[in-house]
């Protein structure tokens, strides 16, 4: 990529999207491509298709999808599935029939099977049945990886797929429904320290990021204490409690999501599918991991977030909620061997997400 190349990032506002937008313009990318999904809807097929024709970018960073956490996935299945694979055949086609250099599609570590050994190697996708929670959206992943290679094969595209293992940071989505374990956890840790406080201020700021249900305002603090009661953050005789979902058992591994854009800029700049092929490197995989190779238990990611937070109370567990995977580690040596690896690690991520939510 040349400090001008037509650089589109789909998705620029999420996570991962703003990440790599913000990497590019530090590193000077100067000609970079955006829309955001009212004015450009992905699961459009013609619309797509004319954007391409407008616009024809020589670089796809593909980070545009339907997203969401555990509960998520297992209430929009229709969704996860219809509109992931919508969003990817139209951009992943039309990269190939205007003749785009590189696309890098983002999929997730979800693809691989419930249990999968560990940590999880490349070569074990499709080898065993998939967590059901978030079948349909790792389905749509797959579809994705395979799409990637089979036009790699047929028409000598360069198009890679990178598998990212849990991500969190700036621009995170907190809604606490919809949302990923970290931003969730870290709200309403947030929630419940405010509420230890008697912070009425910090709560009412806070829960005005979210449309607050049923709240009419006549008795602010006693809506307030309902809206925290249904997002799980409890005012009880003895102090305040934060629920976590299921057992707290499950280990999740996570990446701070500007090191994420920095693997993504990494693997579209070092990597591509015709020189892997030339180095008879194995190409059928034409996916890469990336992750820290670390993991934690839910339980002690709360006790992280709670000693950084500085949250006095207790926690309790919803067994009714999921717990998912239990293990989802990624092995990390195939892009450690092409020369990468990540810089922030979990602690010093919590404390600067953390930093970024408060201000
Ligand atoms: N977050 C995580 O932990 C992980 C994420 N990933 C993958 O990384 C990628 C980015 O995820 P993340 O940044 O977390 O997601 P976010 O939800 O933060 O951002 C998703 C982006 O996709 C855009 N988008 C969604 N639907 C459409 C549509 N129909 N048309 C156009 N744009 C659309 C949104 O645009 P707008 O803002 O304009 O509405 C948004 O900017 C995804 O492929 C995801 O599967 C993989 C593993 C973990
Ligand atoms: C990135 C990855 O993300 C998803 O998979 P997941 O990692 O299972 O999702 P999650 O982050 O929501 O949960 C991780 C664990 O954490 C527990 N947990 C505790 N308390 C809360 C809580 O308050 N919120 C949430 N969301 N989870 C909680 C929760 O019960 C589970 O055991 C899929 O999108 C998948 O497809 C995918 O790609």
């Amino acid at each position: 990529m040349k400090k001008d190349s037509r650089i589109y990032i789909a998705g620029h506002r999420g996570l991962v999207g703003s990440a790599i937008t913000n990497h590019l313009e530090e590193h000077g990318f100067s000609n970079l491509i955006a829309r955001t999904s009212s004015e450009l809807d992905l699961r459009d097929t013609r619309a797509v298709a004319v954007f391409f024709e407008e616009e024809q970018p020589e670089y796809v960073f593909l980070a545009a999808a339907k997203v969401g956490g555990i509960v998520a996935n297992n209430t929009y299945r229709a969704d996860f599935i219809h509109d992931n694979l919508m969003i990817q055949n139209n951009v992943i086609h039309q990269s190939y029939v205007h003749g785009v250099k590189k696309l890098l599609f983002l999929g997730s570590t979800c693809i691989y099977p419930k249990e999968c050994p560990q940590p999880m190697k490349e070569e074990y996708l499709l080898t065993g049945p998939l967590e059901y929670t978030n079948e349909p959206y790792a389905i749509a992943k797959i579809a994705g990886i395979k799409m990637c290679e089979s036009y790699n094969l047929q028409y000598g595209t360069d198009f890679i797929s990178v598998m990212p293992t849990n991500l969190y940071g700036p621009n995170d989505n907190f809604d606490l429904e919809k949302s990923h374990v970290l931003p969730a956890l870290l709200r309403k840790i947030h929630l419940g320290k405010a509420l230890e406080q008697g912070d009425w201020k910090t709560i009412q700021r806070d829960l005005d990021r979210l449309p607050i249900e049923g709240v009419t305002g006549q008795s602010p603090q006693e809506d307030q204490l309902k809206m925290l009661h249904k997002y799980g953050v409890l005012l009880s005789d003895h102090g305040v409690q934060v629920e976590i979902w299921g057992t707290g058992a499950p280990m999740r591994e996570f990446l701070w999501s500007q090191d994420m854009a920095d693997a993504c800029v990494f693997v579209m700049q070092k990597v591509d599918f015709k020189n892997l092929a030339e180095e008879n490197v194995d190409v059928r995989n034409t996916h890469l991991n990336i992750g820290t190779g670390q993991d934690i238990s839910i339980k002690d990611l709360a006790l992280l977030i709670k000693k950084e937070v500085g949250f006095q109370g207790e926690f309790f567990f919803r067994e009714d909620k999921p717990d998912g995977t239990l293990k989802k580690l990624t092995d990390v040596s195939k892009l450690k061997d092409l020369g990468w690896r990540y810089n922030v690690n979990l602690e010093n991520g919590v404390k600067r997400m953390y930093e970024w939510y408060k201000e």
